[in-house]
């Protein structure tokens, strides 16, 4: 399998503190690698060093065998890399409709079809709604829909199920799952376990800013380390 975004040796260092340490994770064509772990240790860090937000002080990144570690943010989205921030990250005063030509113009100079992308995430009927007025779980389509502009060739999704209800969860769910047939890499990081497990293909535990476990979904969630330092007992797998 040929791994279209590679992280080698991903050490991040901030306010004095070793965030990362020397982190190698590879995701791969198709597949939709879970990145879990508990709070603080270092998922939308990694995150952030992957889409180039924020670079690693060692370590490099490759997209699709090219070494992209000292490559702007805009520079990697052009290149194929989708990016949903876990922070929401809409242009608020903007309706549906021209936050995705805002986001299509930047990435490709053209104002591209707003109405096929919002059709493709349910947000035909809201094209012409104002992006600070839509629900939790409509702006997380929107992200999404602003995401695939370019079909990517990686989407970085940093807990895109938070504040959505289960039937949304789902659906964002099944979305991911269908880039990822038609052959991107989704990397995900998400608290909603059960929702993100049953969308990955892979799992990885991050603690203390290492890769401590990597595993298929039903290994996963029975790893003692992964019951042990982030599940817990009331988990219905352990
Ligand atoms: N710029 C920074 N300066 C200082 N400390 C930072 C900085 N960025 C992140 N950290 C620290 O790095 C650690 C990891 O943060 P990060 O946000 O990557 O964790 P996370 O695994 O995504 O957590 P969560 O699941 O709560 O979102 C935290 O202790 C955080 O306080």
């Amino acid at each position: 399998m040929k791994a279209r975004l590679e992280a080698s040796g991903l050490r991040v260092v901030r306010g004095g503190k070793v965030i990362l340490r020397d982190v190698d994770v590879a995701a791969n064509e198709g597949e939709v690698l879970g990145i879990l772990g508990p709070s603080g240790a270092g998922k939308s860090t990694l995150f952030r060093a992957l889409v180039g937000e924020s670079p690693p002080d060692a370590g490099t990144v490759r997209l699709g065998g090219e070494d992209v570690t000292r490559w702007p943010l805009w520079r990697r989205a052009r290149q194929g890399i989708g990016y949903i921030p876990q922070s929401p990250s809409v242009l608020w005063d903007l309706t549906v409709r021209q936050n995705l030509i805002t986001f299509h113009r930047v990435v490709h100079q053209s104002d591209g079809k707003p109405e096929e992308r919002a059709a493709q995430v349910g947000l035909a009927e809201r094209l012409d709604v104002r992006a600070g007025e839509l629900s939790a779980g409509e702006r997380r389509r929107l992200e999404f829909a602003r995401a695939i502009t370019r079909e990517p060739l990686v989407l970085v999704c940093d807990e895109p199920f938070s504040g959505i209800d289960p039937v949304g969860a789902a659906r964002l769910g099944e979305l991911l799952r269908d880039l990822a047939g038609r052959g991107t890499a989704v990397l995900l990081a998400d608290h909603h376990v059960e929702e993100a497990l049953r969308v990955c293909s892979r799992a990885i535990l991050l603690l203390d800013g290492a890769v401590a476990v990597t595993a298929v979904p039903g290994e996963f969630e029975k790893h003692p380390l992964v019951r042990g330092r982030y599940l817990g007992t009331l988990h219905p797998s352990s």
